[in-house]
């Protein structure tokens, strides 16, 4: 399997691109892009690993070398906020290269899975199917919104709160990614009992978790360590599906005919070909069905956005 990471000379893409040379199954490639010259040094420096997976690196204007022959391309590229910014102010500079980018993609590898990790992702994964969609090449089962880290930060959060081991906490977060859209579905957490404040607090903290590292960083950009770890956990296991392996379920954001959005964040069975069935978010709480209705005009709209983007430009 080959994997293309689009961003490659980022926060995120460096440490991503570091962690799938390491956790990668064997004899996987891996291939770094980025317009940023630095890129192919950031796959020469990474090759002195000793590990089975071969890294190879592109810079300039032109992603297709990078590209030719993969299987999974996870996109980063892309401006990330500074304090006082929504993810959708990203939007002007992040929904044209995005666009770009897929563009090539559809061209050299219109077969790839693809992981949109650049926001608002809301936004791009809608402009990504679109244009995947005027290139003629589209398959709904192949295009992920990357929302893992809202799941990873949401495990931290209850850990610490209930003093459990995070390798033990399990959840589902559904919706989208981006403030209100983020929707943690504490009610179906195993083992562990909330009271009622506590749901609304941790609700809140992990929909606002990443304007808590944009302020932390005080304009140094926002999550990049634990958006790489979120990413190659999601990478590694969508390689692992598609080498066959079974019974690997995971969270992103995709066109599963989800009834109440175009887009949605909910539970995935992976397999050969990407997603194998999209699985039920399940039963929601009082306070989740609320959460959830409120938060669709703002999903809609961000999806909107997207597809109106494309049309238009
Ligand atoms: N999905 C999530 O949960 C999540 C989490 C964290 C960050 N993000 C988003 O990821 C994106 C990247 O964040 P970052 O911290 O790595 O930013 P960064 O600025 O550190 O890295 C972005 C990289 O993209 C490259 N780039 C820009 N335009 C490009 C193009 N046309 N082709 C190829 N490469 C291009 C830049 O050269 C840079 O190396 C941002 O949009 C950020 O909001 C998403
Ligand atoms: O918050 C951001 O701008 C980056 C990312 O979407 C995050 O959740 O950390």
């Amino acid at each position: 399997m080959k994997v293309a990471v689009l961003g490659a000379a980022g926060g995120i893409g460096q440490a991503l691109a570091l962690l799938l040379k390491l956790d990668l199954p064997e004899n996987s490639e891996l291939s770094l892009y980025d317009v940023a010259p630095v890129t192919p040094g950031v796959a020469k420096d990474l090759s002195h690993i000793p590990t089975s997976v071969k890294v190879t690196g592109f810079g300039g204007d032109d992603a297709t070398p990078a590209l030719e022959g993969a299987d999974v391309v996870l996109i980063s590229a892309g401006v990330a906020r500074k304090p006082g910014m929504d993810r959708s102010d990203l939007f002007n500079i992040n929904a044209g290269i995005i666009k770009n980018l897929v563009g090539v993609v559809a061209k050299v590898a219109p077969e790839a899975c693809i992981g949109i990790i650049t926001n608002p992702v809301n936004t791009t994964v809608a402009i990504a199917a679109e244009v995947l969609k005027a290139a003629g090449v589209y398959n709904k089962n192949k295009l992920f919104g990357i929302t893992t880290l809202d799941v990873i930060r949401a495990e931290e959060f209850i850990a610490d709160l209930k003093g459990l081991p995070a390798e033990h906490v399990r959840v589902n977060v559904i919706g989208g990614h981006s403030g209100t859209t983020i929707l943690p579905v504490l009610s179906q957490v195993q083992g562990v009992a909330f009271t009622d404040q506590e749901v609304i607090d941790l609700t809140e903290r992990i929909q606002n978790a990443g304007t808590e590292v944009v302020n932390a960083k005080a304009g140094g950009g926002s999550a990049t360590l634990s958006m790489a770890r979120a990413a190659s956990v999601f990478g590694v296991r969508l390689v692992q599906a598609l080498l066959g392996k079974q019974g690997i379920i995971q969270n992103a954001y995709v066109d599963g005919g989800n009834s109440c959005s175009p887009f949605f964040t909910q539970p995935l069975l992976l397999g050969i070909n990407g997603i194998e069935r999209v699985l039920p978010f399940g039963e929601l709480s009082e306070f989740e069905e609320k959460k959830k209705e409120e938060m669709l005009e703002v999903l809609h709209n961000d999806i909107q956005l997207g597809i109106d983007f494309v049309a238009n430009n």
